[in-house]
């Protein structure tokens, strides 16, 4: 990830001090950040049990090592993913292996802004808004647990940002310029991936990880897709007029548009 340059990013956490690999919930301090459990297990090199508000992994003043379960998604691109090319929605990505579900897929790569600095004139299809705090409310109303520091994170930002517009993120993604893979995945609105926050260095969820997880078994082949989660009429041009882009992604659920 590039960081614009006005962009300090906080100091790494502490981390734990477990040695070799993560295994005991109850002393790994990562571990109990998740509600005193791992969020993955170790089948297939690492699958994400349940999506979580936030999933604390350990990093970079851990004592545990690499192949630590708690990193899973650290460790790189582990499907064949290729950029194919789609009759309506211009580029695509699929993958060339059977991705269980769970797995990590890919994170979301480019450039890390300020929302504020971005270029409001120009089109950008690839900005990707850090909007941890709405995944975390959107999961509220599931089975959290009590334990999770990500409950009080929310509760503690939610008094912060009293104030402040809940529609924009102070920081996003954008990969026009440099990015991965993750910049050609369409939205549908049945997608067989989601999104989950992360956070591995420091504890900033404005500022964290957005991984790319499997939401089901997927076949070699099948596109790739998340949903972009846009509300609808949310989307505003220059001239301040509502915007609208057809969906395309074929589910028979399909919502018809983007925004
Ligand atoms: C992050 S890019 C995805 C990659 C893009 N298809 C490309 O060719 O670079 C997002 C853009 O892809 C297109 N797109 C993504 N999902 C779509 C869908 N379900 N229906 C129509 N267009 C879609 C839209 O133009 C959108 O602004």
């Amino acid at each position: 990830m590039k960081i614009a340059r006005n962009i300090e990013l906080p100091a790494n956490a502490a981390g734990c001090g477990c040695e070799g690999l993560c295994w005991d919930p109850k002393t790994c301090s990562c571990a109990r950040l998740n509600g005193s459990d791992f969020p993955y297990v170790h089948r297939d090199g690492g699958r994400l049990v349940e999506a979580k508000h936030v999933v604390f992994e350990c990093g970079p003043n851990c004592g545990c090592s690499p192949e630590c379960v708690n990193r899973t998604s650290q460790s790189g691109l582990k499907y064949r993913l290729e950029v194919f090319r789609t009759p309506k929605k211009g580029w695509a990505v699929r993958s060339w292996d059977f991705i269980p579900a769970g797995a990590p897929v890919c994170e979301y790569i480019g450039v890390l802004t300020r929302t504020e600095d971005l270029d409001s004139v120009s089109e950008n299809n690839y900005i990707f808004d850090i909007d941890c705090l709405q995944t975390m409310r959107g999961l509220g109303g599931r089975a959290s647990r009590q334990q999770d520091a990500s409950v009080s994170m929310i509760q503690k930002v939610d008094k912060n940002d009293e104030q402040r517009s809940e529609s924009v993120p102070e920081f996003c993604i954008d990969a026009a310029s440099i990015g991965n893979v993750a910049r050609f995945i369409n939205h549908s609105c049945e997608p067989n991936l989601f999104i989950q926050c992360v956070l591995s260095a420091h504890q900033d969820i404005k500022l964290a990880r957005v991984v790319l997880f499997a939401a089901d078994n997927i076949p070699p082949l099948q596109e790739l897709t998340y949903d972009y989660g846009y509300a609808l009429d949310s989307v505003h041009g220059p001239d301040g007029k509502v915007k609208v882009m057809l969906c395309f992604c074929g589910a028979e659920g399909c919502r018809k548009r983007l925004f």
